[in-house]
């Protein structure tokens, strides 16, 4: 599903590498955190497979294809497989929450009829029934998370790439999106998940993959969140050890600065990761769905690729029925009309729905320059039209 063959990256402009020649291995159907000290590379792991950067050595291979033979033109096709959630939501300030999700489906062209049943569904599903009128500064920040993943899940991708989702938001408020994360997951869709979140690594014992300063540490079956993952700075000493000798099967690592690993309380914050408190919404019980457990050896995924099904949660309050919007017209796939136009650089400069916690400007080198629709795979590259709704705030 995703492969890493001796990946490096170093971006422009710097001397060390971001990532150091990293092997790497996701199969069909797992739930995987990447944690490490703050720099360590996780996000950068995500923009390579999300085809956002290009690798300076080794190859990456993602739903079955070589990313290095992905045109330009292709590559928002691509990234339909694909949904992203960020740490700071991106949600469109002035759409409602149907619309916000809705948005994603118009941009490829899905028909009114479809949006009018699978936006309800997933709204459903994220546990926001009853909260589909609302624009984002209605919301608690855990809400205007579960749209973020309703967006990103809505055309059922095969991959969700979760990059510090719960990073803005409180104990409780996480653990309730962990529990849909979770759901998701156990509909079948692969999830990677970079995170400073010790509580929810220490809780859920999935496949954690640790990165010390670009490199591979530690790759455990159900796995802890771990030791260095919780110093605050990348430069953690290394030990001489290949970072490509440590397996999965390890456990819990060759390292012994990892043997410090010990219970973390739950749902407790690392101490590298933002305090930033939201106002809590009322907390889902956390119960982790029934663990996936993938063959540890790759193999060749089938063609055809189970659709994830979703299932309701959480007791709802009544729901409101979105009002149809006129403007819901099938837009094709080949000419998306609603679409942004704006820049990244123009959505890095825009105020985001919350606070950003570590912005980060991303002036490096996009293999070329897409707008946010076109980086998520909402629409294709070079269509400029844009209605200027993409006020989306800053990338990390
Ligand atoms: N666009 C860029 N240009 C130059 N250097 C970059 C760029 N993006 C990341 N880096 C560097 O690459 C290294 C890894 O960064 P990355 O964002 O992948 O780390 P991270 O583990 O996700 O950190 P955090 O937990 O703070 O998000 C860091 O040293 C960072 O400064």
């Amino acid at each position: 599903m995703i492969r890493f063959d001796h990946v490096s990256k170093q971006y422009s402009g710097t001397t060390r590498p971001a990532l150091n020649a990293i092997n790497l291995e996701v199969l069909r159907g797992e739930f995987v955190f990447l944690v490490g000290a703050s720099g360590s590379g996780k996000s950068s792991c995500l923009r390579l497979i999300l085809k956002e950067e290009k690798p300076s050595k080794g190859k990456i291979h993602v739903l079955g294809q070589d990313l290095g033979t992905i045109s330009s033109r292709k590559v928002p096709y691509f990234r339909r497989n694909i949904g992203v959630v960020f740490q700071d939501f991106r949600l469109l300030p002035n759409k409602t929450v149907f619309e916000n999700v809705a948005f994603t489906l118009q941009v490829i062209g899905k028909s009114r009829g479809f949006i009018q049943e699978a936006v309800p569904d997933v709204l459903k599903m994220v546990g926001l029934d009853g909260k589909a009128a609302r624009r984002p500064h209605e919301l608690s920040g855990g809400e205007q998370q579960r749209v973020a993943i309703a967006r990103a899940v809505v055309n059922k991708p095969q991959v969700l790439l979760a990059d510090e989702p719960t990073g803005n938001l409180d104990p409780a408020t996480s653990a309730g999106i962990m529990a849909v994360l979770e759901r998701i997951n156990a509909g079948g869709t692969t999830v990677l998940m970079a995170t400073h979140e010790a509580g929810i690594v220490d809780q859920m014992k999935r496949r954690v993959i640790e990165l010390v300063n670009g490199q591979i540490v530690r790759d455990e079956r159900h796995g802890g969140y771990g030791f260095t993952a919780a110093i605050p700075t990348a430069h953690i000493a290394v030990a001489d050890e290949p970072a490509d000798t440590v397996t999965r099967d390890t456990a819990p690592t060759r390292l012994p600065l990892h043997q410090a690993t010990g219970p973390v309380p739950p749902l407790t914050r690392a101490p590298s990761a933002p305090q930033h408190a939201q106002a809590a919404e009322p907390a889902p019980q956390y119960e982790p769905a029934p663990q996936h457990e993938p063959a540890l050896r790759h193999e060749p995924a089938p063609q055809s690729t189970p659709v994830p099904q979703y299932e309701q949660v959480e007791p709802e309050p009544p729901f409101e029925q979105p009002q149809p919007d006129p403007q819901y017209e099938p837009v094709p796939a080949s000419a998306p009309s609603d679409t942004g136009q704006t820049r990244l650089s123009a959505h890095f400069a825009a105020p985001p729905t919350q606070p950003v916690i570590r912005p980060r400007l991303t002036d490096h080198e996009l293999p070329e320059q897409l707008s946010l629709a076109e980086k998520l795979g909402l629409r294709a590259p070079g269509r400029d039209e844009d209605p200027g709704e993409q006020n989306v705030g800053p990338t990390k």
